[in-house]
């Protein structure tokens, strides 16, 4: 069915915005997909494939990859989907290109670093001129380009702007939610990637199953008590975006922080694999912002610190068992 957003452009031609291209393309919208490579987005043009970011699937017909930003303008909504760190220099080029009021979602989960800007804080910043809007929820961009059934949240401030981009991206795989709680959907994303490390370096330590299920109900409660002091409503910490994504990235080596823990855990070291852990970027400014506040995060204190080289993997270990026994709530 035609949507008043039958155009989508999609600004950054990794893993998850192709999928995301494809998702588009399936809930019947035409699609330009900009990456700043210019030979890359030639390949894929001529090839109908993500070689680089993800091989193996092929670029429905209706997506249009080019390396023009220009390319963007006609676009009736954008999703900005570079990772977090990128999410300001690409929604500030984006400003000469969008006309007023165009709708622009951000896709990335993490903090800007210096700033301590939330995605949709950054994009405000960057473009102001744009109406910005979150996607996030528990999704590997595998999955929703094989076109496995996806559930995600999109939030904006305007309750209508959020369902109207949800219908105009949604299909029987990949189901999206409104909300207009865009602090909590931003926080859960944000928050899971640092926890998603803790857990997979307890499975590379091979603490157990039981380490491993006490995490995830203990990261919750700090990714719970961040969301609170920063503005998010319990029930979106519950939802898709918080314990869905906690659950999804805390228990699959598909999820690039959880694989980054598990090879910490295994080996003591921090080797990055040259694929993008969202966590390890976020780790120090989520520890900061939550000590800035007194909120209590030992799970995300212990993964800064041993990603920083302050302690090693058996330290902060030690160091969490040995805190005081307290009430649960
Ligand atoms: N891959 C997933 O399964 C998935 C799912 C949900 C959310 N996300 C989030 O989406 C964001 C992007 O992840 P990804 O998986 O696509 O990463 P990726 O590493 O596959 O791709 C990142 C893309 O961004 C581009 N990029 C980086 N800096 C840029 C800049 N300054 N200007 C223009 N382009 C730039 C890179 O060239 C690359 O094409 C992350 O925040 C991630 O947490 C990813
Ligand atoms: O591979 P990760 O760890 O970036 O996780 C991807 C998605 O965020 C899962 O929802």
């Amino acid at each position: 069915m035609p949507s008043r957003f039958q155009r989508i452009g999609i600004a950054g031609a990794g893993a998850w915005g192709t999928a995301l291209a494809n998702a588009a393309a399936r809930a019947g919208r035409d699609v330009v997909i900009w990456g700043r490579d210019a030979g890359a987005m030639e390949t894929m043009r001529r090839a109908r494939e993500n070689r680089v970011h993800l091989r193996g699937v092929t670029l429905a017909p209706s997506v249009s990859p080019s390396s023009s930003l220009h390319s963007l303008s006609g676009c009736d909504a954008v999703l900005l989907v570079v990772p977090a760190q990128a999410t300001r220099t690409v929604a500030a080029e984006l400003r000469s290109h969008l006309p007023p009021g165009t709708p622009l979602v951000a896709c990335a989960k993490g903090i800007e670093r210096g700033t301590t800007l939330f995605m949709t804080q950054v994009l405000a910043d960057a473009c102001p001129s744009a109406v910005p809007a979150i996607l996030s929820g528990p999704s590997f961009a595998a999955d929703v380009a094989a076109g496995l059934p996806t559930a995600v949240t999109l939030a904006s401030q305007e309750l209508d702007l959020a369902e109207a981009l949800a219908t105009a991206l949604g299909s029987a795989s990949f189901r999206l939610y409104h909300s207009d709680d865009v602090r909590g959907v931003e926080i859960g994303g944000a928050t899971k990637n640092v926890l998603a490390i803790a857990a997979g370096i307890v499975a590379g330590r091979g603490l157990g199953a039981s380490a491993g299920a006490a995490l995830i109900a203990r990261g919750f409660a700090e990714l719970t008590r961040f969301g609170r002091a920063f503005g998010a409503r319990p029930e979106t910490l519950t939802g898709l975006s918080g314990l869905g994504d906690l659950i999804l990235t805390c228990s699959s080596p598909q999820s690039r922080n959880y694989a980054l823990g598990l090879s910490i855990g295994k080996d003591g070291g921090f080797h990055p694999s040259g694929k993008l852990a969202e966590g390890a970027l976020t780790a120090n400014v989520l520890v900061a912002m939550a000590e800035a506040k007194a909120v209590e995060m030992p799970l995300a204190q212990a993964v800064e610190a041993v990603l920083s080289g302050r302690c090693t993997v058996e330290e902060a270990i030690g160091s969490l068992l040995a805190r005081p026994q307290k009430a649960e709530l």
